[in-house]
């Protein structure tokens, strides 16, 4: 459905990620596994087209475009909660593009806006101005959002940070669910064992893709000790 080839990205001279090659199916949940500062942000935000390509790496399939399939779901934490607008108002986002009145949702979008906020359990919530929601409510209403666009592909940003473990379950089920259905999701988390009990496909990365398997194929000491021990170390010394 959606792929890149050879991806190398780079904030000034720093290298992000390096001759990544990917591609993601409908009917699949992957998960996208790092330490921080992996690159895994950096794959999420050039897929949907938010870091410029400027080598055209990234590959739809025929007719889909990250406009009219992707739904993308941030960090929690990169967003403005502050912002004056309701539970209702950032699940229409998801119909309309945009906040604010510059399209009139239309009974159809209505409808879908209903669904995904009775989907994702806030309905009750919706007239609530979003700063005064919990983090698991929050994450919630993201997820109601991208519901609400019905993209082909879903991507999601550390969905589970935040989060309780009932809410986890919660969230993992529908996101599981939505690929049962045939679309393609993919989950960057730091939660190795929840990917292993929900996603179908891991992609372990360290500035390079160092495994991309079924969970059982990609846990192995080998590929984890690749994928973190240098890093961990980093942070270690960096916080002695
Ligand atoms: N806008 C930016 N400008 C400069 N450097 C950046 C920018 N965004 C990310 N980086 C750097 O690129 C590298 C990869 O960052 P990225 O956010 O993709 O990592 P990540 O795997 O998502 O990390 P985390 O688990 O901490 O969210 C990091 O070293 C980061 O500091």
């Amino acid at each position: 459905m959606l792929g890149v080839e050879n991806l190398t990205v780079r904030y000034g001279t720093q290298v992000a990620l390096e001759d990544a090659t990917v591609r993601f199916e409908a009917g699949t949940f992957s998960a996208v596994i790092g330490p921080n500062g992996a690159g895994k942000s950096t794959l999420l935000k050039t897929l949907v087209g938010l870091l410029p390509d400027p080598a055209g790496r990234v590959r739809f399939d025929p007719g889909h475009t990250a406009q009219n399939c992707v739904s993308y779901v941030p960090q929690q934490q990169t967003l403005d909660w502050a912002f004056p607008v309701t539970v209702w108002d950032v699940a229409m986002m998801g119909r309309t593009g945009r906040l604010g009145w510059l399209r009139w949702p239309s009974r159809g979008d209505r409808e879908r806006v209903t669904a995904a906020l009775r989907e994702t359990g806030v309905y009750e919530l919706r007239h609530r101005h979003i700063g005064a929601l919990s983090g698991g409510q929050r994450q919630r209403v993201l997820l109601a959002r991208m519901l609400a666009r019905d993209g082909h592909l879903l991507l999601l940003d550390e969905p589970l940070t935040g989060v309780d473990a009932a809410t986890q379950e919660q969230l993992m089920a529908l996101l599981r669910a939505q690929a049962d259905k045939g679309r393609a999701v993919v989950m960057v988390t730091h939660d190795l064992e929840q990917a292993r009990r929900w996603c179908d496909r891991i992609i372990l990365v360290n500035r390079r893709i160092v495994a991309d398997g079924t969970p059982d194929e990609v846990y192995t000491p080998r590929n984890i000790e690749a994928t973190f021990s240098a890093s961990y170390l980093g942070h270690t010394h960096a916080e002695a």
